[in-house]
């Protein structure tokens, strides 16, 4: 069981329609779904498995509660986002305790989630009272032309298990800072946290109705979202699979769509790079999160005079990391979500090997139980292997080798996906021609970590659409609205 300094943080029931709910069941008090820590497989909690049913409640009382929401001031929601942010960032321990118990990454990295998930609330907050309008010289003397923009409505978010926080806010605080009401249906793998945050939405004086967070059957639940009429927008992040799903399911009504999808960064090492921050930012790309981010390294190209040098150096550091529970100090490395997420990573490994790749470290599952597994490190690694062409979204570094900045260039683009990518260089004139021919939304130069509130956060291709984040993030839960006066 996870300990907290606020138990009453610890929900088993759903918020809905300003009520905290759980499922009537048939033949059972009620419907319930355990929630385990994917290091010991031990349970956590329990939420109600609801379904289309209490779907439908949500939606509807999002629409009743939407009017008054918004019609209140950007102003005064504002002040609501903020508050909700000043109590994530007083309960952020028990909140990164509980993300800890339910995702299992490392304590430090949860309270970092935390903080970051909170960066959202206090930017939309701000954000709500910038959602300008314009007006435009009328090309007649009798007519006035003006734009303004209003909220989108009724909309729902769909979000993963690898930032169980973060997703939320990045989606939330943009939706109601903007006028919006939304619906969450968070991964089955961590609801507690999600359900956290909507006590303190609710403390914060978000009125009913305007957040709700449902657990249960997703299929369910995510065809009553994308089939209803009355929900204007969907928002979500996951895997391009599901997210190819909901975007058919979403055709009929036409709804809006934000896709934060699948990624396969190249993280792109050229002979001039400063190899110090290389390595830096090859660990802080490829292991953050034990590897399970859309924006994960997930294919390293370094040049021939520096590969051999590299991979020794990368390999040093990857073998100080230490894996075990995310309660334990100093602990660098969690467990995968569960057990499909080890049989994927252990399948790339295998046909990497297979097709000829050199396991440097790592490459198994510790004697830790659970869903652990080594930080891995594979050389000899060629774009004809699975770690070349899916989302490994594990600890496994597969090195190429290149020659040429044309060539690498290729092979970097040589996937339908296009979410981030990396590159270093000392080389200015370099800078512009990688980082424009990168076929990507996000390009970090010489930094393996790129993501934070202010900047637009988002792929191309098979990678999504819409951006989050930035002063983009509030466009995608507002409508233009074009008036034209006759004043003749
Ligand atoms: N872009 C990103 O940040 C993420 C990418 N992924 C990718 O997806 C792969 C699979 O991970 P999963 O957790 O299985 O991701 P997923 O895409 O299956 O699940 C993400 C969310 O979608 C919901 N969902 C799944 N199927 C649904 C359906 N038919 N209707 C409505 N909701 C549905 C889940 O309940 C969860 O809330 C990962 O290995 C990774 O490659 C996973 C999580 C985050
Ligand atoms: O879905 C993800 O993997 C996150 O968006 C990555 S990040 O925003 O934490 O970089």
């Amino acid at each position: 069981m996870v300990t907290l300094k606020d138990p009453t943080l610890l929900r088993s029931d759903c918020l809905i329609d300003g009520k905290w709910i759980a499922a009537p069941g048939r033949d059972a008090p009620e419907r319930t779904t355990p929630v385990t820590d994917p290091a010991t497989g031990q349970i956590v909690g329990q939420v109600p498995d609801l379904g289309a049913a209490e779907a439908e409640t949500a939606i509807a009382s999002a629409a009743r509660a939407l009017p008054a929401w918004s019609a209140r001031t950007a102003k005064d929601r504002g002040a609501i986002m903020r508050r909700w942010f000043d109590l994530v960032i007083a309960n952020a321990d028990d909140l990164a305790a509980l993300m800890t118990a339910e995702q299992g990454k490392p304590l430090a990295e949860a309270k970092g989630e935390v903080l970051y998930a909170a960066s959202f609330l206090e930017w939309f907050a701000e954000e709500a009272k910038r959602t300008y309008g314009e007006t435009i010289p009328a090309p007649t003397a009798d007519k006035r032309l003006l734009v303004i923009k209003q909220p989108v409505g009724v909309c729902a978010a769909i979000t993963p298990w690898n930032f169980p926080a973060a997703m939320i806010t990045r989606k939330a605080a943009p939706a109601l800072a903007a006028g919006c009401t939304m619906i969450v249906k968070p991964a089955e793998q961590t609801p507690l946290t999600a359900l956290a945050l909507a006590v303190l939405a609710e403390r914060a004086g978000v009125p009913a109705g305007v957040l709700q967070v449902i657990t249960g059957d997703a299929r369910a639940i995510g065809g009553v979202l994308t089939g209803s009429d009355v929900v204007r927008k969907l928002s979500f992040t996951g895997s391009t699979e599901v997210g190819r799903i909901l975007m058919a399911q979403s055709a009929p009504t036409l709804k809006k769509l934000s896709l934060e999808l699948g990624g396969n960064a190249p993280f792109i090492v050229f002979d001039d790079a400063d190899l110090d921050a290389a390595i830096e930012g090859a660990l802080a790309s490829k292991y953050r999160n034990a590897g399970q981010t859309c924006v994960c390294a997930n294919r390293l190209y370094i040049q021939s005079g520096i590969y051999d040098a590299f991979a020794a150096r990368l390999a040093e550091a990857v073998r100080k990391m230490k894996l075990g529970l995310g309660t334990e100090p100093g602990v660098t490395v969690g467990p995968l979500i569960d057990d499909a997420a080890v049989r994927k990573v252990e399948s790339h490994v295998a046909d990497a090997l297979a097709q000829g790749a050199t396991l440097v470290t790592g490459g198994k599952q510790p004697p830790l139980g659970g869903n652990f597994y080594e930080p891995t490190i594979l050389t000899g690694v060629t774009q004809k292997m699975k770690v070349a062409r899916e989302e490994t979204f594990g600890p496994v570094a597969p090195l190429f080798r290149f020659e040429t900045e044309e060539e690498v260039i290729a092979m970097a683009n040589d996937t339908e996906f296009g979410l981030a990518a990396y590159f270093y260089t000392e080389n200015v004139r370099r800078v512009w021609r990688v980082a424009e021919a990168l076929e990507y939304g996000m390009v970090g130069h010489n930094t393996g970590l790129i993501s934070n509130e202010v900047a637009p956060f988002g792929g191309i291709k098979q990678s999504g659409l819409g951006r989050e984040g930035s002063r983009h993030g509030i466009e995608e839960y507002l409508e233009i609205k074009y008036l034209c006066s006759a004043i003749g």
